[in-house]
């Protein structure tokens, strides 16, 4: 559609957001470039951690009706960030809009009934839930309406009746109605994603936030993820994802903004993002010229990486970075910082409990281990 067509389907709220070609910056994309239509604002947003700026924003705005992706190495900021912006963390300066309403200091539940929302892996509690119970749990609103009242019939009154309507329909939609009554932690990994997905809709949200969508789900499931992802576009909604995955960045993201050490270092479209030296510096350090954008360019990568005694890659251990992959449109890459790691899908996701910690009974189970074997998506 043309510019004048678009802005002709605007006025009259027919828009088709899928075929919208306007341009999504005002002028020339770079960090911190103000949009023709952005649904949040920030400014100056920072979070440290001891002596750490996990968070220096200076300036941050996210386009409406547009699928943007925030990536960066490890320990960039994404999630911090993800987390100020809807209200789970609290920053140590800043402010932010969303749609033009000021959040900063806004709690989580209420951050979600203005219609920003995130998803969240689901938690070793929510695994001994029921896929349906967890739809009702989504659709709580406010914090003393929580689990008991997802679990208890009749104490909603009149709003049982729909809200049970409305988990029916999202769980069709996303195919898991058949799955209604089982407990979620018995759901594959890629299951799981589209749960958390659809009990984030259960908001009816105008931005959707998604933290590594692709994590932990198996090819087989990533075309129908992805569909989702942008079918949540196409019907009017904001979407914004944190990913390591840049075959996913690459076709769906409409915007890329990189993250490195807390700030915004390169914003644009995915193609011209990925091949900006800032964003290759950020991930592969040493490693210049190569456009993680191109199978090619991956090629090229593993071939140094390869040749460098300082990078672990190339052994099964570390994983490959698979360019038939790439070229199979089904398995994904991922890049570490410091060109560390990249892996196959499904293998470097999982993040093991450290010294301390326990594993998450709900999360998926070690790569490689027989468990994992048993425990792909169909
Ligand atoms: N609760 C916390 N306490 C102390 N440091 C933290 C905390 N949360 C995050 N950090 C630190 O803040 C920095 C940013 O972390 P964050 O998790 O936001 O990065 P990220 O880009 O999401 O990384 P990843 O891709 O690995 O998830 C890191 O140095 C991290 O160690």
């Amino acid at each position: 559609m043309s510019e004048t067509g678009n802005a002709a389907a605007e006025s009259s709220g027919t828009i088709d957001y899928m075929t919208d070609t306007r341009p999504i910056a005002e002028g020339a994309a770079a960090p911190g470039c103000r949009k023709r239509d952005p649904i949040v604002i920030a400014d100056n947003v920072t979070r440290r951690f001891g002596g750490i700026n996990a968070v220096d924003v200076e300036h941050l705005e996210i386009p409406r009706h547009k699928i943007t992706a925030l990536i960066g190495p490890n320990g960039a900021g994404k999630t911090t960030l993800f987390n100020l912006l809807t209200g789970f963390d609290t920053p140590n300066s800043g402010k932010w809009q969303f749609e033009g309403t000021d959040l900063a200091g806004m709690s989580s539940y209420k951050v979600a009934r203005l219609g920003m929302v995130r998803t969240f892996q689901l938690t070793k509690v929510m695994g001994k839930l029921t896929v349906m119970e967890n739809m009702r749990l989504g659709a709580s609103e406010q914090p003393g309406e929580k689990l008991r009242n997802a679990l208890f019939r009749g104490i909603w009154g009149g709003r049982e009746k729909d809200i049970t309507d409305q988990a029916e329909g999202l769980l069709t939609k996303f195919k898991l109605d058949t799955k209604r009554d089982d407990y979620a932690a018995s759901l594959s990994g890629g299951q799981r994603k589209l749960l958390e997905m659809a009990r984030a809709l259960m908001v009816r949200p105008k931005l959707v936030m998604l933290d590594e969508p692709m994590a932990g789900v198996n090819p087989a499931l990533t075309q129908s993820l992805l569909d989702h992802i942008k079918n949540l576009k196409a019907e009017g909604m904001t979407v914004l994802f944190v990913e390591h995955d840049m075959h996913m960045v690459r076709h769906i993201a409409d915007w890329v903004v990189v993250m490195a050490e807390g700030k915004v270092v390169a914003e644009g479209p995915p193609t011209e993002v990925m091949k900006d030296q800032a964003v290759i510096d950020a991930y592969l350090g040493a490693h210049h010229d190569v456009d993680l954008g191109a199978a090619g360019g991956v090629e090229e990568l593993e071939e140094e990486l390869a040749a460098d005694d300082q990078s672990v890659v190339g052994t099964e251990d570390a994983g490959m970075i698979a360019p038939e992959a790439i070229h199979e449109g089904a398995e994904t890459l991922r890049v570490g910082h410091n060109g560390d790691a990249g892996r196959r899908t499904g293998e470097a996701r999982h993040r093991e409990p450290g010294p301390g910690e326990v594993r998450d009974p709900a999360s998926p189970p070690a790569p490689h281990s027989a468990e994992t074997e048993k425990k792909v998506d169909e």
